[in-house]
């Protein structure tokens, strides 16, 4: 099954071409070039949705049919910081900001509040846009941010993120173990089900 994937981020691409081995998973970029899309919607939901329909809308204007559009909105919420950063992981430390420098907010924030470690989770929302009909299904990894990084594996916040059952973050631990059961793989897992009804 082809499908086009609505992201521009590096880290997720990877982890949904594995997810998907038996798919061709063409990010939109490989057909389309850039485009930039306004996250301006005020969920998770809303901004899968626009990244969807806005890849969608460009391929059929471009004679593209019967395709396969799936999105992924996702961030990190941490209730002791007033569900920071929440919709906005990837714009924490500003538009254009690093992985590095939003961990480094992240991680100022908590010190201001003395936090060496405390409960966050990822939430990952996923869009299908399939023959002009929209599909969303939600995945979360429930654990722990701590006030430094550890780690080289993963992407965004994960040397910062320890999931619950787990002594190390999931810089340290890797793909390996996220693909098992991170926000993401279990949005992808519900998204697939969607997929097998609708096609
Ligand atoms: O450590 C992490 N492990 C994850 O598994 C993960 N999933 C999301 N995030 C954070 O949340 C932002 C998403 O924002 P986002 O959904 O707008 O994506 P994005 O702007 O990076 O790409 P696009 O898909 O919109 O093109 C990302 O940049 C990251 O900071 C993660 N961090
Ligand atoms: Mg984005």
């Amino acid at each position: 099954m082809k499908i086009v994937l609505a992201s521009g981020n590096k880290g997720k691409i990877k982890e949904f071409e594995k997810l998907m081995p038996n798919d061709e998973v063409v990010a939109f970029k490989e057909i389309l070039g850039d485009i930039e899309i306004i996250e301006d919607q005020n969920s998770f939901k809303g901004n899968a949705i626009k990244k969807a329909q806005t890849i969608y809308d460009k391929l059929l204007e471009k004679g593209f049919s019967d395709i396969i559009v799936i999105s992924d909105d996702s961030g990190i919420t941490v209730p002791a910081l007033n569900n920071e950063p929440g919709i906005y992981s990837a714009r924490y430390a500003g538009v254009n900001a690093s992985d590095k420098e939003n961990n480094a907010k992240l991680i100022k924030n908590l010190n201001l509040k003395t936090l060496e470690k405390t409960p966050a989770f990822y939430t990952a929302c996923i869009a299908i846009v399939y023959q002009g009909e929209v599909y969303t299904v939600h995945g979360w990894m429930h654990g722990n941010v701590i006030n430094e990084q550890k780690g080289e594996g993963g992407f965004g916040y994960d040397p910062m993120f320890i999931a619950n059952g787990f002594d190390k973050t999931l810089g340290e631990l890797g793909y390996e173990a996220k693909k098992d059961f991170s926000h993401r793989t279990k949005a992808l897992n519900l998204a697939k089900k969607v997929l097998d009804v609708i096609i």
